[in-house]
């Protein structure tokens, strides 16, 4: 804090007092989600808390400025006094530093939820899904403020965090309908003896997320949890730790019970505490393959149960039968989704030799046209990378592409759209051709829009190319041959599978990895089976015949 900016604060009451300018006026400045305020006794906290961010901003934002862990239905600072730096990817500008938690901050997290367990899971499924299904209509409610809220931590475009929440809320709904019927099963025995199973809860669930879907993974990870008569302890990606928070506030509001849901902030040291916590029942993780690993270590120690949604390489092979603008389509979204940061990216198109040079016509004068800007821009389709540290991995990536013989049809490259987004980091998407399998940029996951397209000749060729990978999270298929698609799709090694469209997540449908890009199933019923445990009772209706 200098000097400058208190006497501005004098002149200028109603101003935030962080630095953050141009394209992320959302923040601070005068907008439609923001009311600031400010007084003295802000001023004095700040010197009492120098992590805190330096405004205070009431109302719809407070998510920004406010406390960032959420324990036992309040947003609370934690212990530690550790922080990191958080970023706005549009600008490149800090919004503020974040307090880590540290060992007692995630200790008073887990017995928050430890604590409430006991009375959550004796909620009925229906009382539970009511909870849920409220928290569904506020977060419709309060879409816009969440959905510019993710746009200011990850950098996406606003047209497409629109889409992400509105999904939240559709999956939260879901899960609030399924609750009720969450049952176990009866079988009879012989002399009228019988069995019946009960679907219990796990316990404590521990989640940790990624940074280019927060609220879903949020979402996602905790309201089928909650179902399951579960409480929850949620660590955000450090990168985008906002809208977590929010979602605490709206179960709150929805009715759900204080210490039901909690969020620790913090790193990767913050998320080793959650998951070697040994009053952590189950641990669902979405990220790399290597911290997955080391999740699922800690989750082998404690014996507990684990789910992994990890990484990809996955392929979308278009056949010359198929629609050839409905396959431009399905491989764009296939890779130019959140700037190319998604798991489930088809970034290995495999296009038909025979139709090669009309689809990459129409690809890449398609994908040239896409519009890099401002994310909170209507038109924008393209915006900021989440970080510098992502946006030079991509670059070098291309550059690793050029040296071993792939030639750039389109994009690759940075790009300053604007000059107050000169701090962000904006990639133009990128199409390689003359690509080989051996390639690095064909075997790396490099979460960036860079789109490799290899030619094949004939469908076994291709199906095992396509399978010639350690990963195995989704694949798609275009074709006009219903049983080749059939065919194909039943031979192709992947968790989800897309014929005739890439990268749609329908509320209802199960989501997750064979090999190594995870265990488990995230969204649909599945998920119910992977927080709960069956109890199996069996009821003895005659005497005990003992043979001793
Ligand atoms: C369901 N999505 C949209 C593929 C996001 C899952 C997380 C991986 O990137």
């Amino acid at each position: 804090m200098n000097v400058l900016v208190w006497r501005s604060l004098i002149r200028y009451p109603h101003r935030c007092m962080c630095t953050v300018t141009g394209s992320s006026s959302q923040v601070c400045h005068n907008n439609l989600y923001l009311q600031i305020t400010m007084n003295v006794l802000v001023w004095r906290s700040l010197i009492r808390s120098p992590h805190r961010c330096m405004c205070t901003v009431t109302g719809s934002s407070s998510q920004v400025c406010h406390p960032l862990n959420y324990l036992d239905g309040q947003r609370v600072d934690p212990k530690c006094t550790q922080t990191f730096d958080l970023r706005e990817p549009a600008t490149g500008k800090s919004l503020r530093f974040v307090a880590s938690s540290n060992e007692e901050d995630v200790d008073m997290a887990v017995r928050s939820a430890r604590r409430e367990f006991k009375a959550w899971k004796k909620f009925s499924g229906f009382e539970r899904g009511n909870v849920l299904k409220k928290a569904a209509n506020i977060i419709r409610m309060r879409s816009e403020e969440l959905a510019r809220t993710e746009v200011l931590d990850t950098g996406k475009p606003i047209y497409e965090a629109r889409m992400d929440i509105a999904g939240c809320a559709d999956t939260v709904d879901y899960y609030g309908g399924m609750a009720a019927g969450i049952s176990g099963e009866f079988l009879q025995l012989s002399n009228g003896n019988f069995n019946y199973t009960m679907r219990e809860p796990l316990g404590v669930v521990g989640g940790i997320g990624a940074w280019n879907y927060p609220f879903q993974m949020a979402t996602w990870k905790s309201s089928p949890a909650l179902a399951c008569g579960n409480t929850f302890v949620f660590k955000p990606s450090p990168f985008t730790p906002l809208t977590a928070v929010m979602l605490g506030e709206i179960y709150k509001e929805a009715g759900l019970p204080d210490g039901c849901y909690n969020v620790i902030q913090g790193e990767g040291e913050t998320g080793a505490l959650l998951g070697n916590h040994p009053d952590v029942n189950k641990m669902t993780f979405t990220g790399s393959v290597p911290t997955g690993t080391k999740v699922m270590e800690a989750c082998a120690k404690g014996i507990k149960h684990v789910g992994l949604e990890l990484g990809g390489k996955s392929p979308c092979i278009i056949f010359n039968d198929s629609n050839l603008d409905n396959a431009v389509s399905g491989a764009m979204m296939a890779n130019f989704f959140t700037q190319g940061q998604v798991c489930s990216n088809g970034t290995r198109v495999f296009v038909q030799n025979s139709i090669m040079g009309p689809f990459i016509a129409k690809i890449v004068e398609r994908t040239k046209n896409m519009k890099i800007g401002n994310p909170n821009h209507e038109d924008t389709k393209v915006g900021a990378t989440i970080s510098e540290e992502q946006a030079m991995k991509v670059l070098a990536y291309v550059d690793i592409a050029k040296k071993e013989g792939a030639s750039v049809l389109c994009g690759g490259e940075r790009v300053v759209p604007e000059a107050s987004l000169s701090g962000g980091y904006y990639m133009s998407p990128c199409i390689l051709v003359n690509c080989e399998d051996h390639m690095t940029v064909v075997k790396d996951e490099i979460f960036g829009s860079v789109m490799s397209v290899l030619g094949f000749d004939t469908e076994q060729e291709v199906i095992s190319r396509a399978n010639d990978t350690e990963f195995g999270l989704a694949a798609g298929v275009f074709t006009n041959d219903l049983k080749r698609a059939h065919r194909v799709a039943s031979e192709l090694e992947a968790g989800s599978l897309y014929v005739n469209n890439y990268n749609v997540y329908p509320v209802g449908v199960p989501f997750g990895g064979y090999k190594k890009s995870g265990l488990g199933r995230e969204n649909g019923p599945e998920a119910l089976d992977l927080f709960t445990q069956v109890k199996s009772v069996y009821v003895e209706m005659g005497d005990v015949e003992a043979p001793f």
